[in-house]
């Protein structure tokens, strides 16, 4: 698991350490890492080190003093340094450390304060590694003037040069947001963050996270607390699941209620269920017209059609909420979810059924334009745009809104609990982006809910953090599942859902 912690947070447990250690022995330990990852990234790229040029882009605060100490072992380690300084008050004593070691200094700011794009541009022409130390956790919102105009003229230069430079970021990439993961002005993406302590809410969260590049987390020996962002793997998925006992029967190992499809749209029916059966539980009854469930049953003739004691529920996929038919069913579903104490997954259709309030073991699964429906609703106005550019802010607002898990789909998944329990996942790749895959989502969901309806059911979880947990280890293994049917390539719905064993097989072996 990765666990991500707010600025606020890393600055309350650096202090007494700051306050325990050397002057600058927490600076110089993370600067000694960062320049350990630039050597590993030089050898990763069959680079040699001794011809190659590394340029600070030096900040004014602690976050340039990393860089200047970073820049003074890679000046010891023979590579040539340079040090861009973008402010008029660098760090002291990373300077002196920096001249000491050779690094060559040079002032881009000119009298006004204005940066000297002339020379930044031949030091960033010459340099095949850029460290951006401009901002770390004490930035505030979108970088200002100068460094705004310097990391833009950067950013453009590197587009137009034949060969771009490795930029590594020092914490974070300058100007993300930190703690939600937002992008409110120029950011110079990053290959590689070198980040001290524990990673940020910000570096696990779009569209921030698509700026960071490969994540290096150094521990500085920080004391954190509980994490305000987590990541599952594998092995905590395996922790999660819960594979059958030679004393299980089909009714001990769950059973799911499906509600999805419809006439207008039968195979969402079919996929649901082949999520579902393909994750693993003791039975699915399916609930829906006389075209779906023949397709159900040409599938997979174990489902049991008709209503039937269940441990969980999941519904609305393939639903037209106009369908008032099929509404109708969603609404059944949910009431006897409620009235039963069960958790439910509500999806696609059932989303704009859903009441004002719902438990913390019900999962809402919608996409960006879904939530930001559903946020509009519920009286706050916002756009897919919106959400799109904060979903970690908003998937935690319809959380808190409706009392509902959250599983906000997308490039990286968010899922958010009343409770405060937040998770992102990023197991799956682009491919995933085809019809059907969300309609195996939910399958895979309900299954996982079936599975440990009895930690769930009857009031259990109340602030929804196991089923946050269980909501991020179903996009787990729907990405995985989705990576492994790609193979590199195309995807349908359904090879997704058959590469479900396979992977629940791995994350139940892996160590
Ligand atoms: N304290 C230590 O020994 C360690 C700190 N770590 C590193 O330090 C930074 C945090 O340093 P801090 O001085 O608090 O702030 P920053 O350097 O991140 O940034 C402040 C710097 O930036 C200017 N600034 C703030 N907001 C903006 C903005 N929106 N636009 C432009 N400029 C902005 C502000 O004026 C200051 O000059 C942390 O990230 C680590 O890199 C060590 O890693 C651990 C030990
Ligand atoms: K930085």
């Amino acid at each position: 698991m990765i666990r991500a912690h707010e600025a606020q947070a890393i600055r309350e447990a650096e202090a007494p350490l700051l306050a325990a250690t050397p002057t600058d022995a927490l600076m110089t330990h993370a600067a000694f890492a960062v320049a350990t990852a630039v050597l590993e990234e030089l050898d990763r790229l069959g680079a040699r080190r001794s011809g190659t040029t590394v340029l600070l882009l030096v900040g004014g605060g602690n976050n340039g003093g990393d860089a200047l100490y970073a820049g003074a072992y890679l000046a010891r380690r023979g590579l040539q340094v340079a040090a861009a300084l973008c402010t008029d008050r660098p760090h002291e004593r990373g300077l002196a450390a920096a001249r000491r070691a050779r690094v060559r200094t040079h002032d881009v700011l000119d009298a006004a304060g204005r940066p000297r794009e002339e020379l930044l541009t031949v030091l960033a022409d010459r340099a095949g590694v850029w460290l951006d130390g401009l901002t770390g956790i004490g930035a505030r919102g979108a970088l200002r003037e100068p460094l705004a105009g310097i990391v833009t003229a950067l950013a453009d230069r590197r587009a137009a040069m034949p060969d771009e430079p490795t930029v590594v970021a020092v914490d974070v990439p300058s100007g993300i947001g930190v703690d939600d993961g937002t992008v409110a002005g120029p950011v110079l993406r990053a290959d590689v963050t070198v980040t001290m302590g524990a990673a940020k809410p910000g570096l696990l969260a779009r569209p921030a996270e698509a700026l960071a590049g490969r994540l290096v987390v150094v521990d500085i020996g920080l004391g954190l607390g509980e994490a305000a962002l987590a990541r599952l793997g594998p092995a905590d998925v395996a922790d999660l699941l819960r594979p059958p006992l030679p004393t299980d029967h089909k009714y001990t190992r769950g059973v799911l209620g499906l509600v999805a499809g419809s006439t207008t749209y039968p195979g969402a029916a079919v996929l649901a269920a082949a999520g579902a059966l393909r994750t693993g539980v003791g039975m699915v009854r399916y609930l829906g017209p006389e075209g779906p469930t023949r397709l159900v049953h040409e599938r997979f003739p174990e489902v049991v059609a008709g209503s039937g004691r269940v441990q969980a529920w999941a519904a609305g996929s393939g639903v037209d909420p106009a369908d008032e038919g099929r509404a109708e069913d969603v609404r059944d579903a949910l009431r006897r979810a409620l009235a039963d104490g069960l958790p439910a997954v509500l999806d696609a259709g059932a989303l704009a059924l859903a009441p004002e309030r719902l438990p913390a073991t019900v999962v809402l699964t919608p996409h960006a334009g879904e939530l930001a429906q559903l946020l509009t609703e519920r009286g706050e106005r916002t756009s897919r745009a919106d959400v799109e550019a904060a979903p970690l802010p908003a998937a935690r607002r319809a959380a808190a809104l409706t009392g509902a898990t959250v599983l906000l789909k997308g490039a990286t998944t968010v899922v958010a609990a009343p409770g405060g329990t937040t998770l992102t996942q990023a197991d799956g790749g682009p491919w995933l982006a085809t019809a059907g895959t969300g309609d195996v989502l939910a399958g895979v969901l309900g299954a996982l809910l079936a599975q440990r309806a009895e930690d769930l059911a009857g009031g259990g979880d109340p602030d929804g953090a196991l089923t946050a947990e269980l909501a991020a280890a179903a996009a787990l293994l729907h990405g995985r599942a989705g990576t492994r049917a790609s193979a590199g390539g195309p995807v349908t719905a359904l090879t997704v859902a058959d590469a479900l064993p396979g992977v629940v097989a791995d994350v139940l072996a892996s160590p």
